[in-house]
Formats: structure tokens, sequence, C-alpha cells
């Protein structure tokens, strides 16, 4: 065949008849890089680098999917992140594959601009957001994760020990089902407000000691973490379903201490 064959004179492999009678779940692309661009509460956009992950289900009958269209459809469609419409986003790749259901996964770091608690002095934080639309029975749904890391300190090391504490970094992870627009900002405020202290990318010495005071004068274990963020769920009128995680990367063990709460709320 020459290397100009039009695609219209060529065998279309995906859209032959399969035989074995056995549909699959999920098919499509991953691990995707792709620019993002997202728009944070203060009305700022960022550019970011997204990993996608793109899939749909495939009738027993056909023997594939049409692989390229979901590379299309990022290309095409896929510019800004739209986090309410992320849900429908996937009803549309799930049209354009010409399936039932969808899958859209976008992860990414985000930015967030911090200023120090003493200096006032600036500086960026990170963020890892997961957003992921599903696409079922013509109904969307969208989970948003964003994992948040800050400081723990031990109530039971402070309390036991004649001086200091110990301390940690660990890592919240707030996966919710929004029923209501809600900001990547809104989560990762409620998850620091719940710690022993929150992150800052730079910090002086005033704002060192400030921390460090605040950590000590604030101790949580993990469960403490849990509960308390799971009473701001509860009580958040724009979050449907939650699972709220805390690992606490012990200063004093080679192990994390973790805890995890889920609840869906009845409607
Ligand atoms: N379904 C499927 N496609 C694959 C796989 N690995 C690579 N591909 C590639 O997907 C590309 C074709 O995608 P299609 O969407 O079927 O391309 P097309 O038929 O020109 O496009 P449409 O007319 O929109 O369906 C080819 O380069 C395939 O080789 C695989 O495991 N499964």
């Amino acid at each position: 065949m020459s290397t100009n064959t039009p695609a219209s004179a060529m065998h279309d492999v995906h859209r032959f008849e399969d035989t074995r009678r056995i549909a699959i779940d999920r098919v499509g692309i991953k691990d995707i890089r792709h620019p993002l661009t997202v728009l944070g509460r203060d009305g700022q956009a960022q550019s970011t680098v997204a990993t996608f992950n793109m899939y749909v289900d495939l009738p027993h009958h056909q023997k594939g999917t049409h692989m390229s269209r979901f590379v299309e459809m990022l290309n095409s469609d896929i510019v800004q992140l739209d986090i309410a419409a992320f849900g429908q986003l996937a009803g549309a790749m799930a049209q354009k594959l010409e399936a039932e259901q969808g899958y859209l996964q976008a992860e990414f770091p985000y930015f967030v601009r911090k200023q120090a608690p003493i200096s006032g002095v600036p500086s960026w934080l990170d963020y890892q957001v997961t957003v992921t639309g599903l696409w079922c029975d013509g109904q969307a749904e969208l989970r948003l994760k964003v994992l948040i890391p800050v400081t723990s300190l031990c109530p039971c090391s402070k309390k036991i020990s004649e001086y200091g504490a110990h301390n940690q970094r660990s890592h919240v992870t707030l996966t919710v089902h929004p029923c209501a627009p809600l900001w990547i900002e809104d989560l990762i405020e409620l998850a620091e407000k719940e710690a022993s202290a929150e992150l800052y990318g730079l910090l002086k010495r005033a704002d060192e000691k400030f921390v460090t005071e605040q950590a000590y004068n604030n101790p949580k274990f993990v469960e403490d973490t849990v509960r308390d963020i799971a009473a701001r769920l509860d009580a958040d009128q724009r979050v449907g379903y939650y699972k709220v995680e805390t690992e606490n990367f012990e200063s004093i063990h080679n192990h994390s201490a973790y805890a995890m709460i889920e609840r869906r709320k009845s409607a």
C-alpha cells in the first residue's frame, strides 16, 4: 500500500466484529500529559500540566475503540479546566467514542500564593489535585480530590515529655463529590484550619517561631484531624459525599499513622 493511501481505502480494524462475547469495562488512553489552564478562586488563571486518563466502555461485539478520538478531544475541547462541567465532559467523551460510559480524569499540581504568618513574605505552595468526571446511564458524576500537606504534632508526645513533642509533615487527602460549586482553595483552607499548623514555601525566622509554637499549641492525632475535618464537611451543604484521609509520616517511626472517614450524606 502506498504511503498516501486515503483513510477510506484502509481497513478499520477497530470496527471489526469480535466474537468472544466479552464486553470491556474501560478502554482508552492512560497517562497522557497535556497543558491545562486552571481558574483560581481569586479569578486568576494559572497554567499547569495535567496527566489525563480517558476511558470508555466497549460492547462485546466491537473489536476496538477509536483511540485517536481521545487525543482529538484533548486537543480541541480541553484547554481551561471547568471543574463543575467535568462530569458532562465525560459524557461528551462517551458520545464522541460512541460509548455508553465515560471516565475522564485529570491530575495536576495546583499552586496557591500564600503569605507567611508574621513577616507576610509571599511564596507559592503546590497541592496535588485530581478531578474525575464519570458518565454512566446518562448521569454525570464529579469527584474532586486534593492532597494538602500540613504539619502535625503528637498530643501524647507533648503530654508525656518534659520538653518537646514529635512532629512531622502529614498528608491530608480530601475526596469530595460536590453538589454545588466548590473551589480547590475551599478544600485546602478547610483542611489547613484543622491541622496543627499549615505549610508555607517561604518562612523567615519570626514565621518559623510562630508555626512551631502554633503546632505545639494545637496537637493532633490522625484521629483528631480526620474527625475535625469530617465535622466541617458534614456541615458543608456543597459536599454530597466525602472521604478524608490523614497520613502522618511519623518522625519517631519508619512507618506512618493513618486514619480515614468516608461518608455519603443522605439527600
Ligand atoms: N483500539 C486500539 N487502538 C490502538 C491500540 N494501540 C494503538 N492503537 C491505535 O489507534 C489508532 C487508530 O485510532 P482510530 O481512532 O481507530 O483512528 P481512525 O479510524 O482513523 O479514526 P476514527 O475514524 O475517528 O475512528 C491507530 O494508530 C491504532 O493503531 C489498541 O490497543 N487499541
